[in-house]
């Protein structure tokens, strides 16, 4: 028995509206933030735009290795020129100052410690984390008559004997030594010949290959990376030269700390690539239509082209590969559980263009470097917008115009999002994957500038990108009724139920069990749509993921998010914009006349329906706003 029951009642409204309030607090401060960011994005970037127009005037100062340089790049490295900030690295280097580099996948990043290396005395010492960029890179090398040598576990004890003793050696047997970063913690002979060498002045750079494997918040964490600050606490007079391709500023924080480099030098080329045109598509959860796409997609615009594409999982890799096949493309699959030779066979063969199409998990990746690769098709999202931007950007490095096509399918969102379960910020890493592929009103370039610190405008893409190119293609509806939508995943909570996306995408169209639909009004949006609205809420925090384990797999289910309880207020309308098809648009406008009302619905418990005639009385509106 309640004593006050009006204070009660009145107690327990102010509390329904104060919790209505924090949320939309909370909401203002997320938007006080990315504005924050936004606004010291844009005022680095007119800061740059000032330096650069003042040392546009100022030729490039001549240092005494300037001839030497430019000797080499063109007879030896055979290139014509420079690319931008290989230049101003390369200088930064040999004048022996600390750098850290960060430039984009392809870019040319092995260039600004090779240079360097042949142009000084003695010889670099380089970590990288794979014995199999090292042989590329030793390949490329002896292909261009540069000398270089490798440690490694797999080296031969005379092999390494060899080494141990050239590191001394006046006559300088090799120009750059490959090492791991395993070799460095574990072998203290290796240890001793540097510090002869250093001791020699023989050691004259030290280059850390993919420097973001130091931190554990980059994306590759190596265990062995956090001991190479022993290289610049035993060698501090020898420049180090950090690479990478991915790091965010606090990795790169990270990063010198652990190599204890004091005051390095950051260089940021733009992530930008220009030549690539970004598309995203949509996929049914009937994957053979994908395929057909994908397939007459190489048929017609690749013919004859380079590419890749690539799929989620190993079984994915045959079976894709396989029904390719059968349409007669010219395609193999690669993934981590092939025999080593035949992944380098298939490797080899992609290379030499013997092979059109290689359908690869993400196994294919460090290393990969081949120039004129056309296409590089996403038959599966990837886990985060930085995985996509590295293997979307094994396309077209030579330059010339390369597409970059994914595939969005609702339930693979479900299947990478079970996957990552495990990883400290995997559900956020991938959910702005899928901010990326469910955005139909800004530049795709845009989208993704920000992950990187950038600002790439529209005017920068010159319409590479689907957006920018169909503008006028993508209507938008605003006030999307979803009230049904959400009384359905309050009232399988209340019943004690999960649902899966599949279920609450079902019952909203009137398909699921009937014990749910008798209460619910369905709504004759197409399966696509409602998966975008479903997409949607899941991004915006409305409605959230629910995981439940067994020992043998991973369930996702929906539950109501930490913002669903805005739309107990009427006014709080959910928008959201919608690509424009050939079969929506007449069906569409049919809704945008219709206002449908939603008959009041109890659920179990009575003291529930309160909520419901807030809820009920939302109609549906949606509008064209074209
Ligand atoms: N100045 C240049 N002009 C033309 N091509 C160049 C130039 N510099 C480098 N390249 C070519 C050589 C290589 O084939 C290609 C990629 O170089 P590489 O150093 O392997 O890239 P990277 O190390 O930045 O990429 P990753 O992050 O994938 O390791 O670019
Ligand atoms: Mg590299
Ligand atoms: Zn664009």
């Amino acid at each position: 028995l309640v004593p006050f029951p009006e204070v009660q009642a009145e107690l327990d409204s102010v509390e329904a509206e104060l919790e209505v309030v924090e949320l939309q607090i909370a909401e203002l401060l997320e938007k006080q933030a990315e504005l924050t960011s936004r606004k010291k994005r844009l005022l680095r970037k007119l800061e740059d735009a000032c330096e650069s127009a003042q040392t546009a005037g100022s030729s490039s100062a001549d240092f005494p290795w300037s001839k030497e340089l430019e000797q080499n790049l063109k007879n030896t490295f055979q290139l014509s020129k420079f690319r931008p900030l290989q230049q101003k690295a390369v200088n930064l280097s040999m004048s022996g100052k600390d750098l850290f580099l960060v430039m984009p996948t392809g870019r040319g990043k092995s260039l600004c410690y090779q240079l360097p290396a042949v142009c000084s005395e003695g010889f670099t010492l380089v970590v990288t984390p794979l014995v199999s960029l090292m042989e590329d890179q030793l390949m490329y090398l002896k292909s261009i008559h540069v000398e270089a040598a490798t440690l490694n576990a797999s080296s031969t004890k005379e092999h390494a004997k060899m080494v141990l003793a050239g590191m001394t050696d006046t006559k300088a047997p090799f120009k750059l030594l490959y090492v791991t970063p395993e070799k460095i913690a574990k072998s203290k002979l290796l240890m001793s010949r540097l510090e002869k060498a250093y001791n020699a002045g023989r050691l004259s750079r030290i280059a850390v290959d993919e420097v973001h494997c130091c931190s554990q918040w980059g994306h590759d964490f190596r265990p062995d990376y956090k001991l190479l600050g022993i290289l610049k606490r035993q060698f501090p007079k020898v420049p180090l030269l950090g690479l990478t391709a991915t790091a965010t500023s606090s990795v790169l924080k990270d990063c010198q700390k652990i190599l204890c480099v004091p005051e390095p030098i950051t260089l940021t080329a733009s992530f930008n690539r220009t030549n690539l045109y970004y598309e995203v598509r949509f996929k049914n959860s009937n994957s053979e239509e994908s395929i057909g796409d994908i397939a007459s997609l190489i048929e017609e615009r690749y013919q004859g082209q380079s590419g890749i594409v690539y799929v989620f999982s190993q079984k994915d890799a045959d079976s894709v590969s396989e029904d390719l096949q059968k349409k007669g493309i010219n395609a193999y699959p690669y993934h981590a559980n092939m025999a080593p030779e035949d992944k380098s066979r298939v490797h080899r063969k992609w290379s030499t263009n013997k092979i059109q199409v290689v359908v690869a998990t993400v196994a294919f990746g460090m290393g990969i470097d081949k120039s004129d690769v056309r296409f590089v098709i996403h038959h599966t999202i990837s886990k985060s917008i930085e995985n996509y931007y590295q293997e979307s950007g094994r396309a077209g490095r030579d330059d010339q115009p390369a597409d970059c096509i994914v595939y969005f399918g609702f339930n693979d969102i479900f299947r990478i999002s079970t996957m990552v379960v495990m990883e400290n910020v995997g559900q956020k890493k991938l959910l702005t994957m899928v901010e990326y592929c469910q955005n139909v009103d800004r530049c795709r370039r845009s989208v993704m500038a920000v992950h990187f610190d950038e600002v790439w405008d529209d005017e920068g893409c010159n319409e590479m990108c689907d957006v920018c190119r169909h503008e006028s293609s993508f209507f938008s509806y605003t006030g999307f009724y979803v009230g049904s939508l959400f009384l359905i995943v309050e009232l399988a909570s209340s019943l004690d139920e999960k649902l899966t996306p599949l279920k609450v995408t079902e019952a909203w169209m009137g398909k699921g069990p009937a014990k749910r639909r008798k209460m619910i009004q369905t709504t004759i949006l197409s399966r696509l749509e409602v998966e975008a609205i479903i997409t949607h809420l899941l991004l915006q925090g409305y409605l959230s993921e629910d995981f439940s384990f067994t020992p043998y797999t991973t369930y996702f289910y929906l539950k109501l998010g930490r913002k669903a309880s805005l739309l107990k207020n009427q006014s709080h309308s959910v928008t959201m914009k919608m690509r424009k098809t050939v079969s929506n648009t007449d069906r569409l406008s049919v809704i945008a006349d219709q206002q449908v009302k939603v008959s009041q619905v109890k659920t179990k418990e009575g003291k529930r329906s309160g909520d419901n005639t807030a809820n009920s009385s939302v109609t549906k509106k949606v509008k064209k706003d074209l």
